[in-house]
């Protein structure tokens, strides 16, 4: 027999991956596939959940058999996912009562406000550990069952689930036999005590949710249980459960406290370890479960921006600006400079560390001399600038003055990106040679608790530097590209009035 691989099944918010890994940490074999986004109406984000599911079970069967391998060869399967999207399906039919209502969805907006109204926020924070914000899943879950046809009562009787994208996986990969969640994918639903690691019975009866739909809580690696049979020809145990970006964070082995990485995926996301302790922010940051592992909890801070790759498919789908993602480097770097132009890509509000439900993408500065290329690179540092903005707001809650970060996903491959990134911090920034960083810390959680790997300390030595980049420009002209910036996003904040 061959050496045994770790199969990481990554559900995104536009696509499903399998990855193959094998015991150095590398990638063996990967299949992808994008699936439909769903938007309905302005503002609200959906996906098919049985779409979730048959774009993910296809990959993970396709990978397997590019590898040329057998189910008795794949030593544990990880499951790490978007997070915050929410599914209720019937527990009998296994079918769902509606589609998934996805983390950038803004349809509760409105509700939350009244709740801010009724005083709750503080309470969320201090239970939560988030801001009272529609990104959240309590408020898209009470939405569904209190605007479905007969959930409400269904729940009430025991008759539905709910689970984040990792539970809705487990569920079917098991043939719901198994209905559980990882204390990190738990922790992003607004509903989970952080401090107890238990759901919080005042949220749900502020939410006004049945706790009998709600799955159990488990750790982020540990031998939950086995796929059903006749998915892989046998049984695989399922042994790692985490969010995407706390998948991330362990797959670059930000494993001690201080440690922060940003992935630049569609959204971006800038989380650092602060260990075993629940740091809350003063700067709007979000406090969130890292993982749990051994009974011990990790915590993180983190800052979540909402568009961050998406601005750059909005070019390629929208405006049709470019034919591919990759194109933007090529169109952006054919100018010096902006023109004189801001993108501030709001496109579903925005996140930390201004909370805005009612933000939406502006683009200021244009001028007749303004090129499609100046537009492109906009868009670049618009991504970037948002990151800046959290970095900032890190610094000031850990009084850390400047933070070494591990980048990755799928835009941090643009080097055009990372050079602006780094020039608006003014510090360095490392791209590790794996850019998969958060299917590889699926792999990572499933492969230590089947004993794939002995420890921590034993994988530490596998994350490898790609490529590090300096701040090059001078500092005036980031403090004047600043200054403009956040008059950019003066005009972007609060355009809807609703
Ligand atoms: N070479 C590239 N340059 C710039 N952006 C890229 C490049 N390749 C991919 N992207 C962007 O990366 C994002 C996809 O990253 P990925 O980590 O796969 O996202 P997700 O996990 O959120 O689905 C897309 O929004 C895409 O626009
Ligand atoms: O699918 P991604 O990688 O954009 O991640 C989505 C996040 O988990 C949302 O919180």
């Amino acid at each position: 027999m061959n050496e045994k691989l770790i199969l990481a099944l990554d559900q995104g918010t536009t696509s499903s991956r399998a990855i193959l890994f094998n015991h150095s940490g590398e990638i063996k074999y990967v299949s992808q596939k994008d699936f439909r986004q769903i938007f309905p109406t302005p503002g609200w984000v959906e996906h098919d959940p049985n779409e979730i599911w048959s774009s993910q079970i296809s990959v993970a069967a396709e990978v397997i058999a590019k590898a040329g391998i057998s189910g008795l060869e794949v030593a544990a399967i990880g499951i790490t996912n978007q997070r915050e999207t929410t599914i209720v399906w019937d527990k009998e039919t296994g079918e769902p009562i509606y589609n998934a209502i996805v983390w950038q969805d803004r349809r509760t907006s409105k509700y939350c406000d009244e709740l801010k109204e009724q005083g709750h926020t503080e309470t969320i924070k201090e239970k939560t550990g988030l801001v009272l914000d529609a990104y959240f899943s309590a408020t898209k879950l009470k939405w569904i069952l209190d605007h479905v046809e007969g959930a409400r009562q269904k729940a009430e009787e025991g008759k539905l689930c709910f689970g984040t994208v990792d539970t809705w996986l487990v569920w079917k990969l098991t043939r719901g036999k198994m209905f559980i969640t990882d204390v990190s994918n738990a922790s992003r639903t607004m509903l989970l005590n952080i401090h107890t690691l238990e759901w919080d019975n005042d949220l749900l009866e502020l939410f006004d949710i049945p706790k009998n739909i709600l799955p159990e809580v488990k750790q982020s690696s540990e031998i939950y249980g086995e796929t059903a049979t006749t998915l892989f020809s046998t049984k695989i145990p399922i042994a790692g459960i985490a969010g995407d970006q706390q998948a991330a964070l362990f797959g670059q082995m930000c494993t001690t406290p201080g440690m922060v990485k940003n992935t630049y995926g569609t959204g971006c996301f800038l989380l650092m370890n602060t260990g075993t302790e629940a740091v809350s922010s003063k700067n709007n940051l979000l406090t969130t479960v890292a993982w749990k592992i051994n009974g011990e909890v990790n915590y993180a801070l983190e800052g979540s921006v909402f568009v961050g790759g998406a601005a750059i498919q909005w070019l390629r789908d929208g405006l049709k600006l470019i034919h591919s993602s990759e194109q933007v480097n090529e169109l952006a770097a054919s100018v010096e400079d902006n023109g004189g132009v801001y993108f501030v890509p709001a496109l579903t509000g925005l996140g930390a560390p201004y909370w805005d439900q009612y933000a939406r993408g502006t683009i200021v500065g244009i001028t007749r001399g303004t090129t499609d290329a100046h537009i492109a690179r906009a868009t670049l540092e618009g991504i970037a600038f948002q990151v800046y903005e959290i970095v900032k707001a890190m610094e000031a809650d850990s009084g850390r003055a400047s933070l070494e970060l591990r980048v990755d996903g799928g835009a941090s491959a643009s080097d055009l990106l990372m050079q602006i990134q780094s020039d608006l911090f003014g510090f360095k920034i490392t791209r590790p040679k794996t850019l998969e960083t958060t299917a590889l810390g699926a792999a990572y959680l499933a492969g230590l608790a089947v004993g794939y790997w002995k420890s921590i300390d034993e994988i530490q030595e596998q994350w490898i530097v790609d490529k590090d980049f300096h701040p090059q420009l001078d500092r005036e002209k980031v403090n004047k590209m600043t200054h403009f910036w956040k008059k950019a996003v003066k005009s972007a904040q609060s355009w809807i009035e609703d």
